[in-house]
């Protein structure tokens, strides 16, 4: 990383871990921001219809390069969403098409398009046996959805119940604890082996549960994982500054219309694609570490997946950027994270997939 008397960061050009780029619409309105930041990005497969198959993916995959400037390099990396049903020859055969770079478990009803989700992971047994055995991650909404377990315990209870059986059942699979909203779930992650690491959204590094209470219900800050009190925001804060390997970069931007936002049953997700850059870089600065801020958005996820770095890199530069109360785009209005604030880092310009000089 090169950062000259810190009014420009250039760091190697990152990926996104964990975005919800939707379809129809929606994508076309908000895939440009992903791939104006990102280099390659995992797309989650929470569509009406799930995708399950490889064509589904394949598919899915055109829709999304349709949707993102040609001249933007970017590739997505499709998921594959894991039921009961989960088919363990299709998801290899994706898998070493290229098609699949991970599977997807939603517990059944744990959030966002999750009805067609996994009752009991016992059923995926055989998917995770295959996977385990070809090297495919396996990517893990962690949430139990007991109606008896409180909303800010589910990630916890997730742990004791499922996640420390399938790391015991399952040694040899790589497991991504998708965005971790606990000093439960960093310590957890920080102890397992190596096979195990998480991706860290910047809503859960910046807000706390009163931000989705603040003087009124406040949607825009609602997603899921629910953001939790004071002292875990802190934990999360500092194992993704921590310099560990296990890390990464993962924005979860989940964005949903505003009118679905704004409703007596609001839908849970934050649009945070537009800024995510910049948020992440404040994080980073306000915790005195920006030596580890390439590591964790442009280093750590390619080597837990065991992909190659990007080439190319991307400059933030240091200056006033006001978030707009909201984005319209393909005829969608959305309400970006940050929305009316003003942020202090800017990425500057689009960056190009293998362009850009690494010279100090
Ligand atoms: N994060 C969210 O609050 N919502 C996501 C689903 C998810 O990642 O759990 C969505 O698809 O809307
Ligand atoms: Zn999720
Ligand atoms: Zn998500």
């Amino acid at each position: 990383m090169e950062s000259q008397a810190t009014t420009r960061l250039t760091i190697r050009r990152p990926d996104d871990w964990h975005v919800h780029l939707r379809d129809g619409d929606m994508l076309k309105a908000v895939a440009p921001y992903t791939a104006r930041q990102f280099a390659r990005a995992i797309v989650m497969p929470n569509l009406v219809p799930p995708v399950t198959s490889v064509i589904a993916a394949e598919a899915y995959r055109d829709r999304i390069l349709a949707a993102v400037p040609e001249e933007s390099g970017f590739t997505p990396l499709m998921t594959c969403y894991l039921t009961d049903g989960a088919d363990p020859a299709e998801i290899a055969r994706g898998h070493e098409a290229g098609v699949f770079t991970a599977a997807k478990l939603y517990p059944a009803n744990a959030t966002t398009n999750s009805a067609f989700g996994v009752t009991d992971v016992r059923n995926i047994y055989p998917a995770l046996e295959a996977m385990q055995r070809i090297g495919m991650p396996l990517l893990v909404h962690g949430e139990v959805t007991d109606k008896d377990v409180d909303v800010f315990d589910r990630e916890a209870v997730f742990i004791d119940r499922v996640l420390s059986e399938l790391v015991r059942d399952f040694p040899e699979l790589k497991i991504v604890f998708e965005h971790i909203t606990t000093a439960e779930a960093a310590a957890f992650v920080a102890e397992s082996g190596p096979l195990i690491g998480a991706t860290i959204t910047p809503q859960h590094l910046i807000i706390n549960r009163n931000a989705i209470f603040d003087g009124g219900i406040r949607p825009h800050a609602y997603c899921l994982p629910v953001a939790k009190r004071e002292a875990h925001r802190l934990a999360v804060r500092r194992a993704a500054v921590s310099g560990s390997p296990k890390f990464f970069l993962g924005t979860d931007s989940a964005p949903h219309a505003l009118a679905a936002k704004e409703a007596a049953c609001g839908c849970a997700g934050i649009f945070n694609a537009p800024f995510a850059l910049e948020s992440y870089a404040t994080v980073f600065e306000d915790e005195g570490a920006l030596d580890h801020f390439e590591a964790f958005a442009s280093e750590n996820g390619p080597r837990f997946y065991g992909l190659p770095l990007n080439e190319g890199t991307v400059t933030l530069e240091r200056a006033e950027v006001e978030v707009p109360d909201a984005i319209t785009a393909a005829g969608t209005t959305l309400v970006p994270f940050h929305a009316g604030q003003v942020m202090r880092w800017r990425v500057q310009t689009p960056p190009r997939n293998g362009e850009g000089d690494r010279a100090a």
